[in-house]
């Protein structure tokens, strides 16, 4: 039986017929960035992508893998450097994924991701629509409010750190860069504790072992701490002494958590947790407006960067005092908030329970009662809305990366709202539905607005705004 099968592999083996193979050495010009921040460079049409290479290039490379339509390579040698290149980069930070883009200077990155939009706009025949030079940090390090940090066993010594890029190698790491300093001065406290009670950390191939990550978030301004620990099963021996510990080495951990996740997979946080020790939630605010959060409800991980999304979404939307609004994927309802005091009643809709639960409880800490808040899956919620007639003057749309659902698009249209305001954070889905949008009577009122949310990474976000056509 199993010949036949060995035949056609030995087959498609020999019919690959690639320009380059592996492990070849060969000199090539880098001519573009891929998406994902890696070179790209042509041997007779055939990509091979490059990590740490830029546009303008010389390398000498290596090849790593040579599929048949594309390969991967690394550099042996660089000739040259493009004039973007940010010369004092370090290595680690490009290897592990955490600041893919931090070898290019930064207006080149803001420039690059413009360019993303504008392309992905080009190929889906949208060139009408325009897109503005992306908003960035003054400071575009140490800005992330949230850390999501692996842990192992190193040389029989639990360490934090971090797994290089395609391959499970682990590499033990104390500043990640781009997160809160602070986060960083904690997550080693919180490492000495685990140490000191010798906790085991997770093993991945055996499934044993106790921590699997630890996940710090920090208030911007609050500067409340909350501190999860991930662990594979409900045991934590000395659970609540080593929370306590914890606290008394950190005043700023008002909150620690366990959360367990007994599955085998690559998702972090589990289902269920367990407060081992302080209040139930940290507190910060955005625009001045306060919001309690929960381990695992949604909060933008850059603060700065997040006021002046909602200043522009809110700016967009032009409120007067009697608009409805709908604020779609609301999380634990920052931006519904940020409107509800100049509209005249706000609907949020979010999948996550506990993220709705903390919005409930954020509109009653601001003293907002014009926003109703509804735990449903937007698909479904449109639909109800559509079918009761809700006629919103204004949605929001705030979508995971996957976008917006076919039937969010289509209740749209009954709901017909006057604007939509759309923040995304991929721009391939989001000219995806724009193209649905402006088939359907929308058209997009100004240049796309992307804000750098996510410096040093080759993550982009943007703000759209579009007005109904047909009255
Ligand atoms: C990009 S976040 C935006 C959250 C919020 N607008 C903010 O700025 O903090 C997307 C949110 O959509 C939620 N979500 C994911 N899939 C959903 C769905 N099918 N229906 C409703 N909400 C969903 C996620 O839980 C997450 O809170």
């Amino acid at each position: 039986m199993s010949q036949p099968f060995l035949a056609k592999k030995e087959s498609r083996k020999k019919m690959k017929n690639t320009p380059v193979q592996k492990n070849q050495e060969l000199e090539v010009t880098v001519e573009d960035l891929s998406y994902q921040g890696r070179g790209v460079a042509k041997v007779d049409h055939y990509p091979l992508f490059i990590d740490d290479a830029l546009p303008s290039e010389k390398i000498l490379a290596h090849v790593m893998k040579a599929s048949r339509n594309y390969g991967f390579a690394k550099v042996i040698k660089r000739y040259n450097d493009s004039p973007d290149r940010q010369l004092d980069s370090e290595s680690a930070y490009l290897q592990t994924g955490i600041a893919p883009l931090q070898h290019l200077k930064y207006e080149a990155q803001l420039r690059f991701k413009q360019q993303q939009i504008e392309e992905l706009l080009h190929k889906a025949h949208l060139d009408q629509i325009a897109v503005a030079s992306t908003r960035g940090m003054a400071e575009p390090l140490h800005y992330r409010n949230k850390a999501q940090i692996p842990v192992r066993m190193v040389n029989g010594q639990l360490e934090t750190g971090f797994f290089r890029q395609r391959s499970h190698q682990f590499v033990p790491m104390h500043d990640f860069l781009i997160q809160d300093p602070r986060i960083d001065q904690v997550l080693e406290a919180v490492q000495a504790v685990l140490r000191e009670f010798e906790v085991p950390a997770y093993n991945e191939r055996q499934h044993s072992g106790v921590i699997r990550h630890i996940v710090i978030r920090r208030g911007h301004y609050s500067g409340q701490v909350m501190v999860t620990l991930v662990t594979r099963s409900r045991k934590l021996p000395a659970g609540t002494q080593l929370a306590q510990q914890i606290m008394s080495h950190c005043q700023d951990v008002v909150s620690v958590y366990q959360n367990i996740n007994a599955d085998k997979t690559n998702v972090i946080m589990g289902k269920q947790e367990k407060l081992l020790a302080g209040k139930p939630q940290i507190e910060d605010q955005l625009n001045g407006i306060k919001f309690a959060i929960s381990p695992r409800s949604f909060f933008q991980v850059n603060s700065l960067q997040t006021e002046k999304i909602y200043q522009y979404v809110a700016e967009a939307a032009q409120l007067s005092g009697k608009e409805t609004v709908i604020d779609a994927y609301c999380g634990i309802g920052t931006i519904s908030l940020s409107l509800a005091k100049k509209a005249k009643q706000v609907y949020g809709v979010e999948i996550v329970a506990d993220a709705i639960k903390d919005a409930k409880q954020n509109a009653v800490l601001n003293g907002i009662t014009n926003a109703e808040f509804k735990v449903a899956a937007a698909e479904e919620q449109f639909g109800k809305w559509a079918s009761a007639g809700l006629k919103p003057d204004i949605v929001v749309f705030d979508p995971p990366r996957k976008g917006l659902e076919t039937k969010v698009l289509e209740n749209t249209l009954t709901l017909a709202p006057k604007k939509i305001v759309y923040v995304s954070c991929n721009p391939a889905t989001l000219v995806r539905d724009l193209q649905f949008l402006t088939e359907n009577g929308y058209q997009v009122t100004g240049p796309i607005q992307p804000f750098d949310q996510f410096p040093q990474t080759n993550h982009v976000e943007s703000v759209t705004v579009l007005e109904r056509t047909e009255k």
